[in-house]
C-alpha cells in the first residue's frame, strides 16, 4: 500500500512505468488490465474499522473483529430483512462470530432429520449472506479471503443460482455431498470466517493495545492473522512504547511496563509468554519490602483467584520495580536537560527520613513509604543488586524471541500518525499552548514541533530499535520520553504522578495536566490548523483520537463532526469512567459511524446466552452519495496505473 502511496505522489512513476511494462506486454493484457482497473475504481469504498485502547482485552477484542465491529449483524438484517424472527437472527449472528462453538452446541441440540434440515437451511443462508458481503469486492479478493481448501466448492454454490431449475439439482448435491463426506462443519466454520473477513476490509488500531488487561500478546497474535492482506496499521500508543522501549532495550521502559505488570497482576504474561525471567527481581523484593496497601495489585486475572502469598509477593515485586524506576528517572532527567523534566527529579526532595516530601513549596507527609533502598545522601544510585536485577531485565527483554516477533509487528505496520482515505490517525495528541501554537523538542540545537515532532520522534524510534545494545543514547532516552515527557504526543500530559499517587495523600498532588489540545480540540478550526500540518484537506478531513476514556455523558465527536475520539473503555478498569464497554468507528461507502458496545463478559456467557455487545450507531457523516474505490488512497494509486497502462498502450498502437 505504502509504495503506492509513492506511486500517487509521481515520484516513482517512472518505477510503476517499468514494472507494469515488463508486466503487461501485448495490447490485450494492457487493455485487460485497464478494464480490470477502472471497473475496481467503480466499487464502493471498502469497509474501514478504528478501534484504539484495547488494553489486553483480548476476548473483547475477538469479540469486536468477529461481530465485525456490530457490521456483520446489520448486513445479517439487511440481507434477510422479514424472513428471520429477533431470535433466529441472533443465532445465525452467533453462528458467524463463533461457527465451532456454535457447532458444538448444535450436536448436542438436533440430531438425526433435525440435525440434516439445519444443516441445509444453513448452507443456503450462509451463501446468500457471503454473496450479499461479497458485492462489493471482485471477485479475485474474495477468492483469496477464503479457505484455499474450499474454493471451489464455495465458487461454484456462490456463483450458480439455485433458483433457476439446471442448476438445483447440481447445487444440492454438492451441499449434500459436503454432509456425507463429513465435510460440512469445516465448510461452515471457513464460511462463516470469510464472511467476518469481508465484513470489515481494514482495522486501523488507534494506539495501546498493552498493559493493564490480561492477553496483550493474543490481541498481537490474532492481528497477526487478521493481516494476511496488509489490512491492518497500528498508531503506537503511549503503552506500546513501553513495550517497543522494552524490546529496544530502555531499562526505563522496562521498568515502567515491569510496574504496570505488576500492579494489574499480569507478570504472568512476562514470565510464561515472552520469557522474561523475573527471579533477581522477587529475590530482591523479598529482601527489602513488606505488605504495603498502595502496592497491592489492583484486580486479579479473570481465570483464577491469586492467593494471599501470591499477593504478597507481586506487593513485594512492585514496591522493589517502582523504586528501580524512580532511581532511573534521576540520570536520564540530569542527562537530557532538553527534555525539560526537572520537575520530575523526586527522590532527591526526600526528608532524610523519608516521612516528608518537599514539593513546590509544600511538605507533603509520606504514606506508605518503602525507602529501605534509598540512600537520602545519593538518592537515585542503585544497589549493586537493583543494578544486577535492572540488567537482567534488560538482558531478558532484549533477547525475548516472542517479544521481538511481536514488536517488530507494531514496527512493521505502525508509526506515531497516519494519512489514510482524507483523516489523521494518531493516539494522544498534537502538543500545542494555550492559544493552539505547535510545541514541541529542542534537540541540538533544532526545534521539532507539529508534523516535525512526530516525525523527528518515529526516526528515534526506529533508531533505537535497531540498536537494541545502545542504552542511554538519546534514540533510546526518547522512547522514554513518549512515555511520559511533558511535550509527547502520546502522553499529552504535564507529568505522570505516579510516585505522588503512590506516597502522597493529597489529591492536588495527583493532578497530571492535559495539554490545551485536549480543550482546544472542540473547535472546528482548530481541527482544521492540524489537518493543514499534517498536509490533509481540512474541509474534508477528521481527527481520530484514542487515548482519553470518554467520560460518561461526554461526546466523543467533536468539532462539528471534525474530531473524534474512541476510547470507550474497551479496559476493564476503566468501564465505570466510560460506562459502556466501547467503541469502534466505522467508515464505509455511506459515511461515518460511530459503534458503541456494551461491557463484554465471557466468552462463555457471550456464546452461552447469545449476548452481543453493539448497541446504538450513530451516522457521525452521511455522504450524498455512495463513495467509490476511485476516492480512496487505493484509488489514487490504481488511477496512476491506469494513466501509464494507458500511455503505454498509445506507444504500443504508435509503434513504439
Ligand atoms: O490507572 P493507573 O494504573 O493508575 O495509571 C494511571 C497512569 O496511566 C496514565 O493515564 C497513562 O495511561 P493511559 O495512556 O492509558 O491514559 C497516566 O497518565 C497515569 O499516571
Ligand atoms: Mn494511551
Amino acid at each position: 500500500m505504502s509504495q503506492k502511496l509513492v506511486y500517487a505522489k509521481g515520484s516513482c512513476i517512472m518505477d510503476l512505468y517499468s514494472e507494469l511494462t515488463a508486466k503487461y506486454q501485448t495490447v490485450p493484457a494492457i487493455a485487460t488490465e485497464i478494464i480490470n482497473l477502472e471497473a475496481i475504481l467503480n466499487l464502493p469504498k471498502p469497509t474501514e474499522a478504528f478501534m484504539s485502547d484495547i488494553h489486553g482485552e483480548y476476548n473483547a477484542f475477538q469479540h469486536v473483529l468477529r461481530n465485525g465491529s456490530g457490521n456483520v449483524k446489520s448486513k445479517i438484517r439487511s440481507c434477510f430483512r422479514d424472513e428471520m424472527t429477533e431470535t433466529t437472527l441472533q443465532r445465525f449472528a452467533f453462528l458467524v462470530y463463533y461457527p465451532s462453538e456454535r457447532l458444538a452446541a448444535i450436536h448436542q441440540e438436533l440430531q438425526g432429520d433435525d440435525l440434516q434440515q439445519w444443516y441445509l437451511t444453513t448452507f443456503r443462508r450462509l451463501i446468500r449472506l457471503l454473496a450479499f458481503t461479497a458485492t462489493k469486492y471482485t471477485r479475485s479478493k474474495v477468492r483469496k479471503a477464503m479457505a484455499p481448501e474450499f474454493v471451489y466448492i464455495t465458487e461454484e454454490l456462490l456463483y450458480n443460482d439455485a433458483d433457476t431449475p439446471d442448476k438445483l439439482a447440481y447445487y444440492w448435491q454438492i451441499i449434500r455431498n459436503l454432509i456425507v463426506l463429513e465435510q460440512a462443519d469445516e465448510w461452515i466454520e471457513a464460511t462463516c470466517r470469510t464472511i467476518q473477513r469481508l465484513t470489515v476490509d481494514h482495522f486501523h488500531i488507534v494506539g495501546d493495545i498493552y498493559d493493564r488487561g490480561p492477553a496483550p500478546d493474543q490481541v498481537v497474535e490474532s492481528l497477526i492473522k487478521r493481516d494476511q492482506r496488509h489490512s491492518v496499521d497500528i498508531q503506537w500508543g503511549n503503552h506500546d512504547i513501553l513495550w517497543i522501549g522494552g524490546a529496544a532495550g530502555s531499562a526505563l521502559c522496562i521498568a515502567n511496563l515491569v510496574r504496570i505488570s505488576a500492579r494489574y497482576n499480569n507478570l504472568s504474561i512476562l514470565e510464561d509468554v515472552y520469557g522474561i525471567n523475573l527471579r533477581h527481581l522477587a529475590r530482591l523484593a523479598e529482601q527489602y519490602y513488606q505488605d504495603n496497601p498502595a502496592f497491592s495489585p489492583k484486580m486479579g486475572r479473570s481465570d483464577r483467584p491469586i492467593t494471599e502469598a501470591e499477593r504478597l509477593q507481586i506487593t513485594q515485586i512492585h514496591q522493589a520495580i517502582a523504586m528501580i524506576q524512580f532511581k532511573l528517572e534521576g540520570p536520564a532527567i540530569k542527562r537530557r536537560p532538553e527534555f525539560e523534566m526537572d520537575h520530575r527529579l523526586l527522590l532527591d526532595k526526600l526528608a532524610a527520613d523519608f516521612s516528608t516530601i518537599q514539593l513546590n513549596g509544600h511538605t507533603y507527609p509520606i504514606t506508605n513509604g518503602c525507602f529501605a533502598t534509598v540512600d537520602p545522601a545519593d538518592p537515585y544510585r542503585l544497589l549493586p543488586e537493583e543494578q544486577e536485577v535492572i540488567d537482567s531485565l534488560v538482558e531478558s527483554f532484549t533477547h525475548s524471541e516472542k517479544l521481538h516477533r511481536h514488536m517488530d509487528f507494531l514496527m512493521d505496520r505502525g508509526s506515531m500518525y497516519l494519512r489514510y482515505n482524507r483523516n489523521l490517525l494518531l493516539h494522544g495528541c498534537v502538543p500545542v499552548d494555550e492559544d493552539g501554537n505547535f510545541i514541541g523538542l529542542t534537540i541540538e540545537g533544532t526545534t521539532y514541533t507539529g508534523r516535525q515532532l512526530f516525525d523527528m520522534l518515529e526516526a528515534n524510534l526506529r533508531l533505537a530499535y535497531s540498536q537494541p545494545t545502545e542504552k542511554a543514547d538519546l534514540a533510546t532516552d526518547l522512547l522514554w520520553y513518549l512515555w511520559t515527557g511533558p511535550n509527547s504526543p502520546l502522553f499529552g500530559k504535564h507529568d505522570m504522578t505516579t510516585f505522588e499517587r503512590y506516597f502522597i495523600k493529597d489529591p492536588a498532588t495527583h493532578a497530571e495536566g492535559r495539554n490545551a489540545y485536549y480543550h482546544l480540540r472542540k473547535d472546528p478550526d482548530f481541527i482544521k490548523k492540524i489537518l493543514r500540518e499534517f498536509v490533509l484537506d481540512p474541509e474534508v478531513g477528521h481527527v481520530i483520537n484514542g487515548h482519553t476514556p470518554v467520560k460518561k455523558g461526554t461526546d466523543p465527536i467533536m468539532a462539528n463532526n471534525k474530531m473524534i475520539v474512541i476510547d470507550g473503555g474497551f479496559s476493564k478498569p476503566y468501564q465505570k469512567t466510560t460506562g459502556i464497554g466501547g467503541y469502534t468507528l466505522l467508515d464505509n461507502s455511506y459515511g461515518m459511524q460511530l459503534v458503541t458496545h456494551q461491557p463484554f463478559t465471557t466468552k462463555a456467557d457471550a456464546i452461552a446466552n447469545l449476548t452481543d455487545i453493539i448497541s446504538t450507531r450513530r451516522v457521525v457523516e452521511t455522504e450524498a452519495r455512495r463513495r467509490t474505490v476511485a476516492e480512496t488512497d487505493i484509488g489514487t494509486a490504481l488511477q496512476a496505473e491506469v494513466e501509464v497502462l494507458k500511455r503505454r498502450l498509445a506507444e504500443l498502437r504508435n509503434g513504439d
